[in-house]
């Protein structure tokens, strides 16, 4: 039988990442990431994008998850730092 894996949801990143940007934990990744700005961001955004695609040619369906993962985590940061809520982004879905 596989055994169950505890998943995180968009929405629970989303959550995480927002408390980071209210407490700014020290160490922390995305408040790095925050304090560096849209255009830092949006760069990794690209960058992550172009991953994705890279690895849907050339790569295993687990290399590919890891990479959708990544573009997502840069996603949500994008999101923290613009102050949109994942509820704006479903309305578009
Ligand atoms: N899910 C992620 C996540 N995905 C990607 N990243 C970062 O995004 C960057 C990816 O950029 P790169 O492609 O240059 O990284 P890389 O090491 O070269 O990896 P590859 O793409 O080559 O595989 C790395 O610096 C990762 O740390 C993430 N950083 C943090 N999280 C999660 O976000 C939460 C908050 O993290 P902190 O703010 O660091 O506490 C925690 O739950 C983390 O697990």
């Amino acid at each position: 039988m596989k055994e169950s894996v505890l998943v995180k949801s968009f929405d629970a990143l989303y959550a995480e990442l927002a408390d980071r940007a209210a407490t700014r934990p020290e160490g922390s990744g995305t408040v790095a990431a925050l304090d560096a700005g849209v255009h830092h961001i949006g760069k990794k955004v690209i960058e992550e994008a172009g991953e994705v695609w890279i690895a849907a040619e050339h790569e295993s369906d687990e290399a590919l998850a890891g990479e959708i993962s990544q573009l997502m985590y840069w996603s949500a940061v994008l999101m923290v730092s613009r102050g949109l809520t994942p509820e704006d982004i479903y309305r578009h879905l």
